[in-house]
């Protein structure tokens, strides 16, 4: 199951050895975070960096030795915007004389980059940003500017205190004319003493959710006074600017600018199951450990795992952990096509990859979001300790909800592509996760066969409920929107229910990603039968958690929605079994869990009891102010304290 989990056996290896070597290295200590103060910690976080810089070197790590390296290391830094972002943006937005002059500077550290798209002002709407890049002939410049307080750059990950350049997403303007936004790459600081270079203001944006998480990260503000770059630092493989001013696109279509989101986000969907299965692995450990009622003669009481209804909410959970690491692990591939495609100008499968990334981004995040805040509660009270790993592990994954595409806005980019689709079918017959929507006249007509609890537990079956549903939903938004004039003001009207519609065409790529898994690639039949059940875990639960969407579009009827429930019952207890066995095939290790909860050897209750006494409070008896604002309290005599 591990090599399962981990994609092959030599992927298990790699991040196996990573793991061992971040684990048994004092120097990534990571339990005393909490304690530290903001300076503190960001500065523990550059010696982290600098060290794993090293190790990098020294070691010869590969490219994805290195990826697992500071994946287990396991806190944010300016190095996640440089290699996920910065350097992605050059390699897919720059010309190759660009690329052949950043990257090796890239890639050896020589410079730090982070990507600043973000204003105080604009996120979202890219095409509103206000920073202006404004070419002047005369020098042969771009004048970077920052003409309100709106248009700061905002957010930018490293940009505070390390980034060196960045890539700077500004409007053009040439003779007055505006040209859409573009990327310039921009030096920030000095190579030599680190000093801001003149014109720009640079800061940190303060504190943010979480104590010890995202704290280790400097997300930035810059503002730029009329400072100057040469004309080649604008990325100008979409258009390009000549000496004499003229604007001029290339073949390749404007939409590349916005491909280093299309990269980072297929990330963030093959990062999320790993910060799930992490909650789960804790709340399921936990659970074991866990016992509360149920003694019979003075026998021990139920362990809480035992629980019907614990059962239902931690074992959706971790089918879903494993379906995310599946349907990431394929969006991978889709994504490694898509590069290959892009660097030979073939453009053809950009609008579904982006659909698949925006839609996958946003399903992924918001379901281990909220997963991580259901593994605590299982947790009971322990899950609010610090100690517990739990409440950090929130903190420093709720924003990515927000950040590479809030998680409505990019539902809204998947229902453009579906409504799209869908008014091409007359002439255009829809291919790869769209193709259902081509099989249409069946999916509408036929309804669910199921008659038995058993019937479920059929592949077929699912993949054809979660096609109509979603078909259904798709079509009906498409009929509804063909009642507007303006189908701008249409989108809009209808936009709660296309993003419903996109929330199912989503779930329907991961449960059928899951189900191509089983059938093509799982070595042994015993980790299949094992995976069979959580596939249909995950199946069912959506089915039934969305039963609204099922019975509402006609497909199913209420009797066999019910049916689907008793069949979720059956399996869970198939899960109970092999449930420790499922998140120990995880492999992490205790010092990456960095929790007291789910250690490996069960031991929590007196390494609960130990940790508590590490707390700074309990380094005395009396602590500093109990003399000053305590004992007087204590030994006042004042009238009211009669009462
Ligand atoms: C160790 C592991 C590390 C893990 C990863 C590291 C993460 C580090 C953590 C945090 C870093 C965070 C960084 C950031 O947040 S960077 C900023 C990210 N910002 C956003 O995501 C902004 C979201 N907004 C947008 O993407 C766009 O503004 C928009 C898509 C919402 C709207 O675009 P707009 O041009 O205004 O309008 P349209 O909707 O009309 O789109 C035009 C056209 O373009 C197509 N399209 C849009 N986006 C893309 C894309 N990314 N790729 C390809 N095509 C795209 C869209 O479909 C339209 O096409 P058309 O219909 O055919 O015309
Ligand atoms: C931890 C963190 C790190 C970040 N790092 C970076 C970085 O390195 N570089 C960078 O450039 N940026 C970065 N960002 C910024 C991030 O990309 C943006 O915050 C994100 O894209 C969301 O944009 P916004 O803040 O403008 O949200 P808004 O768009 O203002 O969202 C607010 C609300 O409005 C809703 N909304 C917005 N538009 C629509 C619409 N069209 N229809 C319906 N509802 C809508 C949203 O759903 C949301 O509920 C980071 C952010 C965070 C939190």
């Amino acid at each position: 199951m591990k090599v399962a989990w981990a994609g092959s056996r030599e992927a298990f290896q790699v991040s196996d050895r990573m793991a061992k070597l971040v684990a048994n290295d004092p120097v990534f200590e990571k339990f005393s975070k909490p304690m530290l103060g903001r300076k503190e910690l960001f500065k523990n976080t550059l010696r982290k960096a600098a060290y794993a810089w090293k190790l990098i070197n020294d070691l010869r790590l590969t490219e994805e030795e290195a990826k697992w390296l500071r994946h287990y290391i396991d806190e944010p830094n300016y190095t996640d915007l440089h290699w996920e972002m910065f350097v992605p943006a050059i390699e897919g937005q720059g010309t190759k004389e660009q690329k052949k002059k950043w990257l090796p500077l890239a890639q050896t550290m020589q410079i730090i980059g982070t990507y600043a798209q973000t204003e105080l002002g604009h996120g979202s709407n890219v095409q509103g940003l206000e920073t202006t890049a404004t070419f002047d002939r005369q020098t042969d410049e771009f004048v970077m500017h920052s003409p309100t307080l709106t248009s700061s750059k905002w957010w930018p990950g490293g940009m505070a205190k390390v980034a060196t350049h960045a890539i700077v997403y500004a409007r053009l303007i040439i003779d007055g004319l505006f040209h859409g936004v573009h990327g310039f790459i921009v030096q920030l600081r000095s190579l030599e003493d680190h000093s801001p270079l003149p014109g720009l203001t640079l800061g940190d944006i303060g504190m943010k959710f979480g104590h010890g998480t995202y704290n280790t990260m400097d997300n930035g503000v810059l503002r730029f006074d009329h400072v100057r770059i040469p004309r080649n630092q604008m990325l100008m493989r979409v258009s390009q600017v000549t000496k004499e001013g003229k604007y001029a696109q290339s073949d390749v279509p404007r939409q590349l600018l916005y491909g280093t989101m299309v990269s980072v986000r297929q990330t963030i969907v093959a990062d999320a199951s790993k910060a799930l299965s992490r909650a789960v692995c804790i709340a399921t450990r936990y659970s074991v450990v866990r016992r509360q009622f149920g003694s019979r003669n003075g026998g021990p009481e139920t362990q809480v795992i035992d629980y019907k209804t614990q059962q239902s909410r931690l074992f959706p959970l971790l089918a879903s952990a494993y379906a995310f690491r599946f349907v990431g692990e394929w969006l991978k591939s889709l994504y490694i096509d898509v590069k290959q495609r892009l660097e030979a100008n073939d453009f053809s499968t950009l609008p579904e990859t982006h659909a698949c990334t925006a839609g996958l981004k946003a399903l992924t995040t918001a379901a281990t979001a909220d997963g991580i805040e259901e593994c605590r509660k299982l947790c009971g009270g322990h899950g609010y300790l610090i100690s517990s790993g739990l409440p950090e592990l929130f903190a420093f994954y709720v924003p990515a909800c927000s950040y590479e595409g809030e998680n409505v806005v990019m539902m809204l980019q998947v229902a453009r592509f579906l409504v799209k689709t869908v008014s091409n079918l007359g002439y255009k017959q829809p291919v790869g996760t769209a193709a259902y929507l081509g099989r249409v006249t069946p999916l509408l007509q036929n309804n669910c066969a199921v008659q038995t609890a058993e019937d479920w537990l059929n592949p077929d079956a699912i993949l054809e409920a979660f096609e109509a549903r979603a078909a259904r939903m798709v079509i009906g938004c498409g009929e509804r929107l063909a009642m507007f004039e303006n189908p701008e003001e249409g989108f809009a009207e209808l936009s709660i229910d296309l993003v419903e519609a996109s929330l199912a065409h989503c779930q329907l790529i991961t449960v059928s990603v899951f189900i191509q898994k089983l059938n093509h690639e799982i070595p042994g039949n015993g980790v299949k039968r094992s995976l069979e059940v959580l596939c249909y875990v995950y199946a069912l639960f959506l089915l039934h958690k969305h039963q609204g969407d099922f019975l509402a579009t006609g497909y199913l009827t209420p009797k066999q929605a019910s049916l689907a429930n008793e069949q979720l019952r059956t399996l869970y207890s198939k899960v109970r079994p092999n449930a420790i066995a499922f998140v120990d095939s995880f492999n992490h290790m205790d010092h990456y869990l960095c929790s007291v909860l789910g250690r490996y050897d069960g031991n929590v209750y007196p390494k609960l009891y130990e940790a508590a006494w590490k707390d700074p409070l309990n380094d005395s008896d009396i602590v500093d102010g109990i003399q000053q604002y305590v004992q007087p309290i204590l030994k006042q005599k004042l009238h009211y304290a009669k009462l």
